[in-house]
């Protein structure tokens, strides 16, 4: 659905020659929901800009849905842009006007037919669950609510790219996951591709498929989610991994928790990402009733592939054999687990 060659963005600046994207290649399936996480001013928003053909590239090229953007304009660069749709953290709401005026906006730019575009904005309203606000007007909505309208009317006209800007960054937690939430259920039912743009890692590991970080115009690791956040690779990778993982950097070394659990084992259980892992701890406990398990720590997060993370486990038992016995039970199933202290 996506492809990007070499592409490159030079802006020239008082200062000379600043490369806000450089060098970026990026593959993206249909149907895929694609995160790019960097700081601010690592490029994201270029990136964006360049994919929607708001900016032109200084070098290289850039597919979508088979056109390249760099060549598009006048009529088919307006067509593009329709299948390239956005959303903003700021919304980007016509404040004078009322939801259904505001979802019916797009419509009207595109010339729909009056019976078709009311039959549209119904369909738009139930689908990001505004129904009974349709007469209210961005001022009485909540923030959540707010994004609800603008995803509507990014979809108005049937795209087959949602860009998302920032898009939950100026949301509370709980209203984030809630407009995450419908993004993916957007993306299931539809099968919409979404690109991501974001600096919180939370978003990437709740609903992306695949991740790039961004730095300094460079992609600089990239790959399944579930993979980056099992071996980031790069410092800044690893930072944004902790953001999820170790949130309050609170976590002990295994030497700290063996000195404060002397007797047994300490061990690590990963957990990769299949379905079925959550599982695990209940089936150990069952199969050894004698044995204290306890965990002592724990950074498990839930993805859109399964659970991962890693457990690790206090395991109150001297007897060497009964343990031994343990790790084959885990080995058996197929569990990934390192003794840590013994
Ligand atoms: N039109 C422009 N002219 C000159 N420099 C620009 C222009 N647009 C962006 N830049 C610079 O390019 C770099 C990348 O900016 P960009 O907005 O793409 O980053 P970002 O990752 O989206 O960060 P933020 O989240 O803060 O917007 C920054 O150094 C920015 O100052």
């Amino acid at each position: 659905m996506i492809q990007i060659e070499k592409l490159k963005k030079v802006f020239k600046t008082t200062q000379g020659s600043l490369h806000a994207v450089d060098g970026v290649n990026l593959k993206v399936d249909e149907g895929t929901i694609f995160g790019i996480i960097g700081y601010s001013g690592a490029g994201k928003s270029t990136l964006i800009r360049l994919l929607n053909g708001l900016e032109r590239p200084t070098s290289g090229d850039i597919f979508v849905a088979g056109r390249n953007m760099r060549k598009v304009q006048g009529d088919e660069l307006r067509k593009a842009r329709q299948e390239i749709s956005m959303i903003f953290q700021h919304f980007n709401l016509l404040w004078s006007r009322t939801v259904r005026e505001n979802i019916l906006f797009p419509l009207e730019v595109a010339k729909v037919r009056t019976d078709e575009k009311e039959k549209r904005v119904s369909e738009l309203i139930k689908l990001v669950g505004l129904d009974g606000r349709e007469d209210a007007y961005p001022s009485q909505l909540s923030g959540g609510q707010k994004q609800r309208v603008g995803i509507a009317r990014a979809l108005a006209n049937n795209p087959k790219v949602l860009l998302c800007d920032e898009a939950t960054s100026a949301l509370d937690p709980k209203t984030t996951d809630s407009i995450l939430e419908l993004l993916t259920d957007i993306n299931e039912k539809l099968g919409l591709t979404i690109i991501l743009i974001t600096h919180e890692m939370h978003v990437i590991h709740k609903i992306c498929d695949q991740v790039a970080v961004m730095e300094e115009g460079k992609f600089v690791e990239q790959g399944n989610v579930i993979e980056v956040f099992q071996q980031p690779k790069k410092d800044i990778t690893k930072h944004f991994v902790k953001q999820v993982m170790d949130p309050g950097g609170t976590s002990s070394t295994p030497e700290e928790l063996a000195a404060l659990h002397p007797k047994g084992a300490i061990v690590r259980i990963d957990y990769v990402g299949k379905d079925g892992e959550g599982q695990l701890l209940p089936l150990l406990i069952r199969a050894y009733p004698e044995v204290d398990i306890s965990i002592v720590q724990g950074n498990i997060a839930k993805a859109e592939e399964g659970t991962y993370g890693h457990l690790l486990l206090h395991i109150a038992e001297d007897n060497e054999d009964t343990r031994n016995d343990m790790y084959s039970f885990l080995s058996e199933k197929h569990v990934q687990f390192e003794v840590m202290q013994s």
